[in-house]
């Protein structure tokens, strides 16, 4: 898994790469800019627009010249707009780039631009270098920028952006940014979406083995990830290998939310799949889910079933007693959702019964019921934190790159899903699928990385089709596709 390294640590990480590989810096500044094309290439500008790079005196600025050259190369009218005085002193490897631009490449001084031009602008001024409050005179190139009408594409992090910290004053507004190696923390917190835009990860060549002498409690998950971490089964198995799971889910008016995690939890493999439910509203899950079971009572030894999950749409009226009784009656990790999370911030005492290793899944409101009004992300990761930790829990941090907290502090951003995802009951398909993967024998840790991840998939390829008409169903349906996908069998 990809670690992700505070602006600090880049330094130390890039030289030694270079030591590493024996290369120049000179050919990684390189290979950043054939990353960077080689996104470009994949997208469909047209072919005649200008191209306005934006150069700053440091290596971000060393990649924009690189990058300009590449462009013009490849036939585009690009001019640069360096972002430095005459005096300046560049780092050698803009310096060596700036030296090779071609003549065909106009180059002017930033206050030459003219912001109601067409085409395309790249932001190549200021990268993880940036120290402190941005300067005066980097203020008005920020907004000389800002002020362009046509597309913003940000190379490694928009201009004037803190690497790992929140923004406090001015920085670029990227419709896209192109980041290298890593996605810099700052990149994944929903405050700076509005600067970052898209983020694309642009490979330049570092393996993630190399990151192993840096410490950082920051993962992010990918796609290729996902296969290592999943079990395999093979042609014997037969349906209690894929577990016996009890969902505790739904009640008058939101019987909904059971079928909609139990169904998630079969599609995602489970054996048996039980509905703890109302005994009058039996009729819904048997209708609409024939595969699925029904109980109506605690009775017995819930230790029989492989794994429990908790919590979508039962209540909170009433539910604190039955949530402490499956505490005391279950040994093994339960997922803990929704209505189960809220009833846990008014009866706090609830924490300390609940079995070691469980998982949380709230979304922000209920992420605030539970450990009190957050007012940011970086905030919120660091409660998180605490909180996984003095209750040996693991938690997730729902939205746009749901960040999976474990009870050991490393913290995983999800790279999958989209925000056709913010649709009623899409939390409760998680629910099913995290419970089916604890009880197909999965840890705690295996069950959130590919749930989390299959999820978000399953998100994407709804979304394809279906947009903003997705549907919390339509994640259930994609769930099978998502096992092709990852080629788990
Ligand atoms: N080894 C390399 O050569 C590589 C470098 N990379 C690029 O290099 C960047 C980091 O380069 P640097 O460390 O040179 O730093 P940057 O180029 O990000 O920033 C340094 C520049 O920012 C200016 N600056 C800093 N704080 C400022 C402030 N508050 N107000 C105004 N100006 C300010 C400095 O005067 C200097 O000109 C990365 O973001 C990435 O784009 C990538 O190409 C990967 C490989
Ligand atoms: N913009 C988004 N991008 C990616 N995933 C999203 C986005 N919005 C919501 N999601 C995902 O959808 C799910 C919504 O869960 P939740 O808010 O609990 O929904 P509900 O309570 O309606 O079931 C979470 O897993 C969340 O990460
Ligand atoms: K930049």
């Amino acid at each position: 898994m990809l670690k992700i390294l505070s602006g600090e640590q880049v330094k130390a990480l890039d030289a030694a790469h270079v030591r590493v590989q024996q290369i120049q810096s000179l050919q990684l500044m390189e290979r950043a800019a054939l990353a960077f094309v080689s996104w470009w290439d994949s997208q469909d500008f047209d072919p005649s627009l200008p191209v306005s790079v934006f150069c700053g005196s440091g290596n971000n600025g060393g990649d924009g010249f690189a990058i300009a050259r590449l462009l013009s190369r490849s036939g585009r009218q690009v001019s640069v707009f360096r972002c430095f005085g005459e005096s300046a002193s560049l780092s050698p490897d803009a310096a060596a780039n700036l030296e090779a631009l071609p003549s065909d490449v106009e180059n002017l001084h930033w206050t030459e631009f003219d912001a109601r031009s067409s085409g395309v602008l790249i932001d190549a001024f200021l990268g993880v270098g940036l120290k402190g409050a941005l300067r005066q005179d980097a203020k008005e190139m920020v907004q000389a920028m800002n002020a362009f009408v046509g597309t913003r594409i940000a190379v490694d992090i928009p201009s004037g952006l803190p690497a790992d910290g929140l923004l406090e004053g001015d920085c670029v507004k990227a419709n896209t940014t192109v980041t290298f190696a890593f996605p810099k923390l700052s990149l994944l917190f929903p405050e700076h979406a509005f600067a970052t835009g898209a983020l694309v990860l642009a490979d330049i060549g570092i393996s993630d083995e190399e990151y192993s002498s840096f410490a950082s409690p920051y993962f992010y998950l990918r796609e290729k990830d996902i296969k290592g971490f999943h079990r395999s089964f093979h042609r014997f198995s037969h349906k209690g290998d894929f577990g016996k799971i009890l969902l505790f889910a739904g009640s008058k008016g939101k019987m909904g939310a059971a079928v909609l995690c139990c169904k998630s939890a079969l599609r995602t493999g489970s054996g048996l799949v039980t509905a703890l439910i109302p005994e009058g509203e039996r009729h819904v899950i048997q209708s609409s889910l024939p595969e699925g079971m029904c109980l109506f009572d605690l009775e017995g030894d819930l230790n029989r079933f492989d794994a429990i999950g908790l919590g979508p749409g039962i209540g909170v009226e009433d539910s604190a007693k039955m949530l402490a009784d499956i505490f005391r009656r279950y040994s093994r990790p339960i997922v803990l959702d929704a209505d189960a999370i809220t009833v846990l911030g008014q009866n706090p005492d609830l924490l300390a019964l609940i079995p070691e290793g469980s998982i949380l899944t709230p979304h922000l409101a209920e992420f605030d019921r539970l450990l009190g009004k957050t007012e940011n992300h970086p905030e919120r990761l660091a409660k998180a934190s605490a909180f996984c930790r003095q209750w040996r829990l693991n938690l997730l941090v729902k939205g746009a790159n749901s960040v999976i907290c474990l009870a050991d502090g490393r913290q995983i951003f999800n790279s999958s899903g989209s925000q056709y995802m913010a649709t009623a009951g899409a939390g409760d398909v998680l629910t099913g699928m995290l419970t089916s993967f604890l009880g197909q024998g999965y840890s705690p840790e295996q069950a959130l990385v590919c749930g989390v991840y299959q999820h978000g998939l399953a998100g994407e390829i709804a979304g394809k089709s279906k947009r903003r008409g997705t549907i919390a169903s339509d994640l259930v349906e994609a769930i099978p596709e998502t096992y092709l996908r990852l080629n788990v069998s």
